[in-house]
């Protein structure tokens, strides 16, 4: 096969609707509740990958200079491995849940309360630019795992990979249960004015809230995943600064830094600046021994409105280039750039750099670093750290940088304007599932549930509380009292908190007294 991509052709807006109603009609033939069924497009997705891995490399290179080293370890492996963890875990996660103690009460036993897994139904999957294969396919696992059908929306700002992504889905998976339509803001506008079970968006936060808007209206149900001005925190504390600065470049330098969750500025006590300078200059040194420029491992920006955005952030800075600072248009380079600051309207602290460039903002105090970092995002996607409970963000990495973010089998996701929701692992299957609660009532236990019908009965009511109703151990000021009840537990409990505790405490006493009356 061919590794060049096909041209980009934007679906058209007439067959939208159809591709839809497609998609929602294979729902309706219940087939996708089979869990063979979704194990077999698991399969199929995952040999998708693997045959289709020379033109998804080579068209992550032409769309974003991508490496073919991240494009496989960030993109198309990535998502084969989370097919082949889906595929181990599956028959777990779809096996109905039996609610006992402590969710049901220990009367309503004989209900047989229990969560079945069922699928949302049919979703809507909006995808970026910047890893345009992990972050629509990721989801798609999650979804097919699930049990629904799939429309997916590659961002067209790549196009050769939205090309071969509407082929291989098209081709491999289930045809009419998940498709591709291509195209850009008219196609996804079309596509929002079809119903949806769900709606899984990533992308920028502008976008996002088009996208709930328009969702709210249909009471329909969204998952964001959005971006954020992410800090990286550098205290007296840090016990090698050498090793922050090379992880710190590192957020900045996969992807050329186009990465949701890497550093938009480090925040640094003010006495290891001229220190961390130099050592970014050695790690950058280490990365790239030619220059960045020559380095066939830095992915490129985008396009040039990307590329004159990040610009734009440098040339408007009042800061200092500490390192870096090179830019060539005709090939979409930025080199790693980092820019000394002093001031929080800085255009290097004000907007997302989403791009290989990031400021240092040197602090007195570690009071003065959280309020900054409170000012410009209150709830961003990642944070880096070692003050996690004094700021709260989507993820956070502690001694490194986006290293939450960067196992496919742990939840991630945002908080507040970062993102609503969360995914990967367990939690992908879990984002498109409908967790329905089932409750069966016997029929010989009519009897004892009476007590509801009409005509109402007093006496009823609290003989059922008498059995039901716990007696608080607290008083009306919030205070645990000791009461009668507690002092009883702790004498027979012997202390032990549990009946665990308990048991094992009895049994040394037991043992302690068998012991002794039977000495020689
Ligand atoms: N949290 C995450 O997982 C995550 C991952 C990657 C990127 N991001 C964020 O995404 C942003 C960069 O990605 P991007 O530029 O592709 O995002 P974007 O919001 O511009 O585009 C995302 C998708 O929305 C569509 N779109 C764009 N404008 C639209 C409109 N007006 N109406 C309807 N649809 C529209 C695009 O075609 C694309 O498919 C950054 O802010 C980054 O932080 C977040
Ligand atoms: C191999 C042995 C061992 C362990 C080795 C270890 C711990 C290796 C670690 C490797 C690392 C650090 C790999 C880094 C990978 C980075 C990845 C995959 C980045 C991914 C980026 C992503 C997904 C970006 C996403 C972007 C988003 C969401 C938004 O834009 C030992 C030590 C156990 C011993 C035996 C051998």
């Amino acid at each position: 096969m061919a590794t060049k991509a096909p041209e980009f052709q934007a679906t058209a807006l007439e067959a939208i609707p159809k591709i839809a109603s497609l998609a929602r009609g294979q729902f309706r033939t219940h087939k996708t509740k089979n869990v063979e069924w979704r194990k077999t497009q698991l399969r199929k997705l995952y040999w998708a990958l693997e045959d289709f891995k020379p033109q998804l490399v080579e068209a992550l290179k032409s769309d974003l200079g991508k490496s073919s080293f991240e494009a496989l370890l960030t993109e198309v492996d990535w998502v084969k491995k989370d097919c082949m963890w889906m595929l181990d875990h599956l028959d777990s996660f779809v096996k109905d849940q039996k609610l006992g103690s402590p969710d049901v009460p220990a009367t309503y036993s004989i209900m047989n309360f229990r969560v079945k897994k069922e699928p949302l139904g049919t979703v809507l999957i909006i995808g970026p630019y910047n890893y345009p294969i992990q972050l629509l396919l990721c989801p798609l696992v999650g979804a097919i795992a699930a049990g629904c059908t799939a429309v997916l929306k590659p961002s067209e700002l790549t196009p050769a990979c939205a090309m071969w992504t509407k082929e291989l889905i098209e081709k491999r998976l289930d045809s009419g249960s998940f498709s591709v339509v291509n195209g850009a803001i008219p196609e996804t506008n079309a596509l929002m004015t079809e119903k949806w079970d769900k709606i899984f968006f990533t992308g920028s936060a502008q976008v996002g809230s088009i996208i709930a808007q328009k969702a709210a209206q249909t009471l329909t149900p969204v998952v964001l995943e959005l971006g954020g001005k992410n800090p990286a925190f550098i205290t007296k504390n840090c016990g090698n600064l050498a090793l922050a600065a090379r992880r710190l470049l590192w957020g900045k330098t996969q992807n050329a830094g186009q990465v949701c969750m890497s550093q938009n500025y480090v925040l640094i006590d003010k006495d290891l600046v001229p220190t961390f300078i130099e050592f970014l200059k050695v790690a950058y040194k280490d990365m790239f021994p030619n220059g960045a420029k020559a380095s066939p491992d830095l992915s490129r920006i985008v396009n040039k409105r990307h590329f004159h955005r990040i610009k734009k952030m440098l040339d408007d800075t009042q800061g200092k280039i500490v390192m870096g600072g090179e830019l060539d248009e005709s090939e979409l380079y930025i080199e790693p750039t980092a820019v000394l600051v002093n001031s929080v309207n800085d255009s290097m602290m004000q907007e997302e750099s989403f791009g290989p460039i990031f400021s240092i903002y040197p602090v007195n105090t570690l009071d003065e670093a959280l309020n900054i970092a409170n000012l410009i995002h209150k709830t961003p996607l990642s944070l880096f750290t070692f003050v996690l409970n004094e700021m709260t963000s989507g993820g956070a990495t502690i001694n490194d940088g986006f290293f939450h973010g960067a196992v496919n089998t742990v939840p991630f996701g945002g908080v507040g304007d970062s993102g609503w929701g969360a995914y990967r692992g367990k939690a992908s299957f879990d984002s498109f599932t409908h967790f329905r609660t089932i409750a069966e009532t016997p029929g010989w236990a009519e009897k004892l549930i009476r007590v509801r019908y009409m005509p109402y009965d007093f006496k009823a009511l609290a003989f059922l509380n008498r059995l039901t109703e716990k007696s608080p151990n607290f008083d009306r000021s919030g205070k645990v009292v000791k009461g009668f009840g507690y002092w009883i537990k702790f004498l027979f409990g012997l202390g032990g908190k549990s009946a665990k505790g308990a048991f094992l405490r009895w049994l040394v006493v037991l043992v302690a007294h068998y012991m002794y009356t039977n000495r020689s």
